[in-house]
């Protein structure tokens, strides 16, 4: 095959005449594992739909493999999905429930058949002592993993995935996140990931989206995303903690951050940006030092939460600007309410819109992210 796995082009749908989707833009490479990460009504959910054909399109064209199949129902399509909810039959044990795509009139597979790709599938998910097994007797996490070897036995062109971790906890959820690189290597299937979740989508993908409103806001590596976000949204969904924000000022050649705080020269946003007026200045929290006690050009805050996270803390520093939140290095102690000064470290600050929230200064180099 030549040419992108999956292409969406322009999706459009409204439910009870709400849009969802918002003329949503797409292409996931062959073999590559795709993130769409977004927060919830974001339309995750109906790009996965659309591309399996479980629902139809007001508008916009789905490609698969180089074919249009936007017209095609779901049985011709060649994808298996798996979703939160699971999908499992709970009159059927374990083994029945992985075989009963491969009994479907479209695969028509033979029993000899069956019987070895489920031995080699619940080989690979861990799950061959479990075959006759009710599925109602299963914990959470072997229903995930019974759900996830009963679309992979078909070995789909393409992998639909919707948050299809988020009900586990950490533990499984890691072990599950693992396991699905690892299939993805054997197979060299194709994945389309939805989540919500920050740590899951640069866990398990290649390439993520941001969508939100039911379009596609950025794609790319989590590399160039860092290197060039589009826009404060994005900024807020990525990192962890995700990129701070500070409320600033354009003052002649610099832009000066609320309160009396650093004054960064336009020169390092690439001369771009308004002359006058507020704007925003982002950076992600890794390229903020704190630095103690304060030095020419830094700007001021206070500890307003110290949060516990195991080996490291992080914590939320407030000041006139806004709030961000950044953990600290070892060695940095601070507590509620003590006063801190901080600098954006050169070259590493972004500039935005204050109204529409677009990016206006050049993206980093690369090699920054
Ligand atoms: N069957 C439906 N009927 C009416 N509205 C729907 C239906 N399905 C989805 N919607 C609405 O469409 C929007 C997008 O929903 P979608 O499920 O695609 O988002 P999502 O990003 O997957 O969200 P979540 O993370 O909560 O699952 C939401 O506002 C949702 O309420």
């Amino acid at each position: 095959m030549t040419g992108p796995m999956l292409k969406l082009e322009g999706l459009r749908k409204s439910y009870r005449g709400k849009p969802a989707l918002r003329g949503l833009d797409l292409t996931i490479a062959d073999n590559e594992i795709f993130a769409l990460l977004g927060p919830t009504g974001a339309g995750k959910s109906s790009t996965l739909l659309a591309t399996a054909g479980l629902i139809s399109l007001d508008s916009g064209r789905v490609h698969l493999g180089g074919r249009d199949v936007t017209d095609i129902d779901p049985a011709g399509r060649d994808v298996a999905i798996v979703f939160e909810g699971f999908n499992l039959l709970p009159v059927l044990d374990v083994k029945d429930n992985i075989a009963f795509a491969l009994r479907s009139p479209t695969f028509r597979e033979s029993e000899d058949e069956i019987k070895a790709r489920i031995g080699r599938t619940a080989e690979l998910l861990r799950i061959s002592h479990l075959l006759d097994r009710d599925v109602d007797t299963l914990s959470g996490g072997e229903r995930q993993r019974v759900a996830i070897a009963r679309a992979l036995v078909r070995r789909p062109k393409l992998f639909l995935l919707d948050e299809p971790l988020s009900a586990l906890d950490l533990k499984l959820r890691e072990g599950l996140r693992a396991e699905l690189r690892q299939i993805h290597r054997q197979y060299r299937s194709t994945m389309f990931y939805a989540t919500h979740d920050y740590h899951g989508a640069i866990a398990v993908a290649d390439r993520i989206g941001i969508v939100d409103g039911g379009v596609v806001l950025q794609a790319g590596t989590i590399a160039e995303i860092y290197a060039r976000p589009a826009n404060v949204f994005v900024g807020k969904l990525i990192g962890s903690p995700a990129m701070a924000f500070f409320e600033a000022h354009v003052d002649g050649d610099a832009v000066r951050i609320t309160g009396n705080g650093q004054r960064i020269p336009l020169a390092d946003f690439g001369g771009l940006g308004p002359r006058t007026g507020t704007v925003l200045v982002g950076a992600w929290p890794e390229d903020i030092e704190v630095v103690s006690p304060a030095t020419a050009n830094t700007s001021e805050g206070r500890i307003y939460a110290v949060d516990n996270r195991g080996f490291e803390r992080a914590v939320q520093i407030n000041g006139a600007y806004g709030a961000f939140r950044k953990v600290l290095p070892h060695g940095v102690e601070m507590k509620q309410n003590d006063a801190c000064a901080f600098r954006i470290l050169d070259g590493a600050a972004f500039l935005f819109d204050a109204a529409s929230g677009n990016r206006l200064s050049q993206a980093h180099t690369e090699e920054r992210a």
